[in-house]
């Protein structure tokens, strides 16, 4: 399956890498630079398997990697760009996509599936979520943080199609070494990325509005109990959008962002802490404004969005 991976940062970069290294035909599409640079230098992975320490560098040489504007063509479009950054993407991959092409985005939040359907037709788009807690370095490294990475993906109406299958023919790869992902197809990919993004937005939230890891937040007389009510508001919206979550994601999902001690954060909030654009409209203001729709009360998603919005607006 020819895939073409949009984006060669923290996730592309990544989840590209154990296809390659899993012998699949991968194409990057980057910008010029980075373009270039993976031609270059080759598409450098740091941190996977734990216990190497962290000079330990996978290097991947003789990577394909084009920009926008060439041509080609793909059974396989794996999303990997941050939501800001689809509009300026949506257009560059139509030479890319044809009509046997599928796409599998991996982004966070779920805004982005409409806008895909509409650009590409319903029957082109799969639903998708990644876990992983990875970053693209000064130096084009992509520096995997901790361990545990997946990725789940499945038809938008969880049914099992010939092309599904062969997707995850695709993307499941084998586990030589104990440390690779874990691919899973999934019957309800809506309702998982809706748990996912509860967890998400949940972690962005506490991190962000109270402004460091769930650890320190949880060592605050207040931490804990802010933490927890943001969950609820979070799972509320779920909820009332048709996607209740059980008790045992709620409980999950309170644990990690409550627990004493945890270093655990989120890409927006490692975004937030080094200056970057963070995606303030798909993980927390799409959540307060279907929050609002539905009649959902969301406070402290709220206030987590305003004080992003100004976060936003100082970067312009
Ligand atoms: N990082 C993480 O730990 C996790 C991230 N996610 C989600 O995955 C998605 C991707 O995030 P992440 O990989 O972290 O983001 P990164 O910023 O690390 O990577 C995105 C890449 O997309 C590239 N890009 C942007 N615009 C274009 C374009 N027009 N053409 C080609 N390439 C482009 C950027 O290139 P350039 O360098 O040129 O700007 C960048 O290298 C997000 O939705 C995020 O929330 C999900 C789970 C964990
Ligand atoms: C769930 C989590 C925290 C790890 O995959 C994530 O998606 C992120 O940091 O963006």
């Amino acid at each position: 399956m020819r895939t073409l991976i949009v984006g060669a940062g923290a996730i592309g970069g990544f989840f590209g890498s154990r296809l390659i290294a899993a012998g699949r035909d991968v194409t990057f599409l980057a910008r010029e630079n980075r373009a270039e640079s993976l031609r270059r230098d080759g598409l450098r992975i740091a941190g996977r398997v734990p216990g190497d320490g962290p000079d330990a560098v996978e290097t991947f040489a003789g990577i394909r990697a084009i920009s926008a504007g060439e041509h080609d063509s793909f059974d396989l479009v794996l999303l990997a760009v941050k939501s800001y950054a689809l509009h300026g993407v949506i257009d560059d991959i139509a030479p890319f996509v044809g009509p046997e092409t599928t796409v599998l985005p991996l982004l966070n939040g779920l805004k982005h599936i409409d806008t895909l359907k509409e650009r590409y037709g319903a029957e082109s788009v799969i639903g998708g979520l990644c876990v992983a807690s990875s970053q693209l370095t000064g130096d084009g490294t992509v520096r995997l943080l901790a361990p545990g990475t997946s990725m789940t993906y499945g038809e938008l109406d969880g049914s099992m199609t010939e092309r599904i299958r062969a997707v995850d023919e695709t993307l499941r790869v084998p586990d030589r070494d104990g440390a690779e992902y874990k691919a899973r197809l999934s019957e309800d990919i809506l309702a998982d990325m809706w748990v996912k993004w509860v967890f998400l937005a949940s972690g962005g939230a506490v991190t962000t509005l109270m402004g460091g890891p769930v650890g320190r937040v949880a060592a605050t007389p207040t931490g804990p109990e802010t933490a927890r009510a943001i969950v609820e508001e979070c799972a509320a919206v779920a909820a009332a959008s048709g996607y209740p979550m059980s008790e045992r994601v709620v409980e999950t999902a309170t644990e990690r962002v409550t627990e004493q001690g945890s270093p655990f954060t989120t890409s927006m909030y490692r975004d937030l802490e080094e200056g970057r654009p963070i995606e303030v409209e798909s993980v927390i203001g799409d959540l307060v404004d279907r929050g609002g729709a539905l009649g959902v009360a969301t406070p402290l998603l709220g206030a987590c969005y305003a004080r992003l919005c100004v976060y936003a607006s100082s970067l312009q």
